[in-house]
């Protein structure tokens, strides 16, 4: 009976795979238009092919390599372009596979018992000293956004939150935005407390790109700081002996924990690159100014939140082999 159900349930799908296995359909058209759930095998392999493809086609630019331009672009745009790897991606994001990325951070929010905005306290953005007792006053950047409901942004209601992707698949929620190319706001007051970072500095294709991708966001940490300190100056004095951001459990300050970066990699990134092991990624966030308050190490990803505190050595990493081995992948971080 169970049998019967499953295979009438991936009947609509599998005219996307091809006969052989792991082989992408010739046109993706079907994956851009279809709402349903790609089969987690021809998401992975889409995913993969797209991310060589996209470094393929970086090199090329580089070398000014006009017939692999022209051939490379032609590869993303028949297999469905960035679309088609953003449904791919959304594919893994559904419930039945785990749900998105931002549930591991909802859960240590919990743990550091950051309180959820209550409709009541959420004062619309006015950062008012009165409204230090949660989050109401604290904003969410978040880089390549999917959907506008991943599970963190209830912690971030509108318009407590800006959600963009080079894509928008949510057009009225999400920016299409290229986040390099997204200024740090003019006023502090616009700035952002959070910013998530999830399977997108994978996404960049050269290794200094992801090293200028940390730079730029630790331009937005560095105005975050700004923001604590000028929230911590509004608190009434009372209010700074008795401090209601007190969690009562732990005893600890919840807003300590801000300013912060989520940061998510496919685990191999760190657990199996030549180039970038855990203890290299951590130098680097150091010598940013970062300090590492949660990681969390899955069979696939690996998680991070990153507290923001600055004064860091601003040292510079080059593409150095730190494990070598034949079966290591070349991930690199690079900053100039
Ligand atoms: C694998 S998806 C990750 C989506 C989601 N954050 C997650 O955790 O599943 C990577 C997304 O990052 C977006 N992206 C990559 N570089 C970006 C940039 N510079 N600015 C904005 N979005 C970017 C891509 O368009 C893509 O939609």
């Amino acid at each position: 009976m169970t049998s019967t159900k499953s295979k009438k349930r991936r009947k609509p799908t599998s005219s996307l795979l091809s006969r052989r296995k792991n082989v992408l359909p010739s046109s993706s058209s079907a994956i851009t238009t279809t709402k349903a759930p790609l089969p987690s095998k021809l998401s992975r392999t889409l995913i993969r092919s797209h991310h060589t493809t996209q470094k393929r086609l970086s090199q090329a630019i580089q070398q000014n390599d006009t017939t692999a331009i022209a051939e490379l672009t032609s590869k993303l745009s028949t297999s469905g372009g960035l679309e088609a790897y953003q449904r791919a991606s959304v594919s893994g994001q559904s419930s039945k596979r785990g749900g998105d990325s931002s549930k591991i951070l909802v859960d240590w929010f919990i743990e550091l018992g950051i309180p959820k905005p209550t409709p009541r306290s959420n004062n619309g953005g006015n950062n008012s000293s009165s409204s230090n007792c949660d989050l109401s006053n604290y904003r969410l950047l978040e880089i390549g956004c999917l959907s506008p409901t991943n599970t963190i942004h209830s912690y971030f209601p509108k318009p407590q939150r800006t959600l963009m992707d080079l894509n928008s698949l949510h057009p009225d929620e999400i920016l299409k935005q290229d986040f390099m190319e997204f200024p740090v706001p003019k006023r502090a007051d616009d700035g952002y407390d959070i910013i998530s970072c999830s399977l997108v500095l994978n996404y960049v294709p050269t290794p200094s790109g992801r090293g200028d991708m940390l730079k730029h966001i630790t331009s937005f940490m560095e105005q975050a700081l700004e923001r604590r300190r000028k929230r911590l100056k509004s608190l009434p004095k009372n209010n700074k002996n008795n401090n209601s951001s007190t969690n009562k459990e732990t005893g600890t300050d919840w807003t300590s924990t801000f300013p912060a970066v989520f940061l998510v990699l496919p685990a191999p990134c760190v657990t199996n690159s030549r180039y970038l092991t855990e203890d290299r990624l951590q130098e680097i966030m150091i010598s940013m100014g970062y300090e590492m308050v949660r990681r969390k190490l899955s069979p696939k990803l690996v998680y991070y939140l990153w507290k923001f505190v600055g004064g860091g050595s601003r040292k510079k990493y080059k593409k150095s082999e730190l494990l070598p081995g034949g079966k290591r992948n070349n991930f690199a971080i690079v900053v100039e």
